[in-house]
């Protein structure tokens, strides 16, 4: 962001680091056409007035059918195409939530282990974001 951009141009997108028995959740996108087939945390646009972990278990239950919840802010965020930016929580599984499905934006999920982690194509700008997120696989969401 340049100096002097108010801040109230950026749209934060949530994407949750949907962790679950030292694995990853990553999602393949199915639209628009310029990311569809790539790899991407699931998550979406926080409204105005909402939470971002509010938002990011309003889209895992959209998009995946499950009942999440935010666990921890991962440090950083990255821009995406503008007024977009990228913050990632880590999240959990409640208990008793279905398993993912992808309902909606995504025709593929897969939980990755941390030694698969880069075996999937991941959107450009969600590369910093995983490799934040990765050392966390093998300590968990506290
Ligand atoms: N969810 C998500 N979106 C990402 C990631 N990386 C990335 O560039 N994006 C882009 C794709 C979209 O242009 C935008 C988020 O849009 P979205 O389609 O997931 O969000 P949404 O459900 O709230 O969208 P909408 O259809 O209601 O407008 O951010 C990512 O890791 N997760």
């Amino acid at each position: 962001m340049t100096p002097g951009t108010p801040m109230t141009d950026r749209t934060v997108v949530v994407g949750a680091a949907l962790l679950d028995g030292g694995q990853l959740l990553a999602a393949r996108r199915s639209a628009p056409a310029d990311l569809a087939g790539r790899w991407e945390l699931p998550g979406g646009k926080v409204e105005p007035g909402e939470r971002p972990e509010d938002a990011l278990v309003r889209e895992l239950r959209e998009e995946l059918g499950i009942e999440a919840e935010a666990v921890e802010r991962v440090p950083g965020q990255w821009p995406l195409r503008a007024p977009y930016v990228l913050q990632v929580w880590t999240a959990r599984l409640r208990p008793g939530s279905p398993a993912p499905r992808p309902l909606q934006d995504h025709d593929e999920l897969r939980w990755l282990t941390p030694d698969r982690i880069w075996e999937v194509d991941w959107l450009d700008q969600d590369v910093p974001a995983v490799r934040e997120v990765s050392p966390r696989l093998t300590t968990g969401p506290r």
